[in-house]
């Protein structure tokens, strides 16, 4: 069970002052929950994401992961405990082959059909990616996907993901959705925590939580909240623009089959 309890984290502002991005913030994740945080851009999710995995330290506030006080504790540390992270841009490794990445995140050596369920879990083909360098050769949505396979084949006690979705084209946006379906249906003890603004993914939720100005503004079912995500979208304009309906998918890649 991850706690949140009176989280608070400024950075300066430029006015020689402190501009608080995350707001006095209280939340508990139970194990086996399937957790979508969503919310308008710059409403503080990556940053709450990263205070959770440790890549920015609290003003104030604790953070409890299984009732151990993980405030102070380092990324690598957290992550022995089992939280995973994935990035909303994730970092190239140059030299790196796919399977070297795999099986240094699953702490050993994969066998092949391992590598190929996981690589096909998010739509990439094993044969053209695992010799494959993560480097600048690979597009954001091959980078992407294959982040996420290192999350599955990690298999945190914790996986947190920083929008899935982003830059992935429909078909392997399909074929990830599926796969979030099965571990959402296989209720091993595991939680996941999704930052989406996808419609798909928060649907899967158990709860939904929408976060706003650096704090909770809801939480809730799907069929609780989702009905009134546009409405709290809406409200949050405070520039008399309305906001659009979230943008559909970017095609930004071919389908890969294989
Ligand atoms: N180190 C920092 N210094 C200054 N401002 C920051 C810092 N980190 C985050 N912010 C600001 O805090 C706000 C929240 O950022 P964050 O990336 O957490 O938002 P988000 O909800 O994930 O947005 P998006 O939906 O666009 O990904 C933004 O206005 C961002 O510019």
């Amino acid at each position: 069970m991850l706690e949140l309890k009176n989280l608070v984290f400024e950075v300066p502002a430029d006015d020689g002052g402190t501009k608080r991005i995350i707001d006095d913030l209280s939340l508990t994740i139970p194990d086996d929950r399937f957790t979508v945080i969503t919310g308008p851009n710059g409403g503080g999710k990556s940053t709450l994401a990263k205070l959770i995995m440790g890549i920015e330290e609290p003003t104030s506030g604790a953070i409890l992961f299984d009732g151990t006080d993980i405030t102070g504790m380092a990324i690598t540390d957290r992550a022995k405990l089992g939280i995973g992270y994935g990035f909303q841009q994730p970092a190239r490794f140059r030299g790196m082959k796919v399977k070297k990445l795999l099986d240094i995140a699953a702490g050993k050596k994969l066998p092949m059909l391992a590598c190929n369920e996981y690589l096909s879990k998010v739509g990439l083909c094993s044969a053209s990616y695992l010799t494959r360098e993560v480097d600048k050769s690979l597009s954001g949505g091959e980078v992407k996907r294959i982040e996420i396979a290192t999350i599955l084949a990690r298999d945190p006690k914790l996986a947190i993901y920083d929008e899935p979705e982003a830059g992935i084209d429909l078909w392997s946006f399909d074929r990830l959705t599926e796969t979030f379906r099965d571990i959402h249906e296989a209720r091993d003890g595991r939680s996941i925590v999704i930052i989406s603004h996808q419609e798909r993914i928060i649907s899967l939720a158990d709860e939904i939580v929408l976060l706003q100005a650096g704090s909770v503004a809801a939480t809730g079912s799907p069929a609780e909240l989702m009905p009134q995500l546009g409405f709290a979208a809406r409200s949050l304009d405070d520039h008399g623009c309305p906001l659009s309906v979230p943008t559909e998918l970017h095609l930004t890649e071919i389908p890969t089959t294989c």
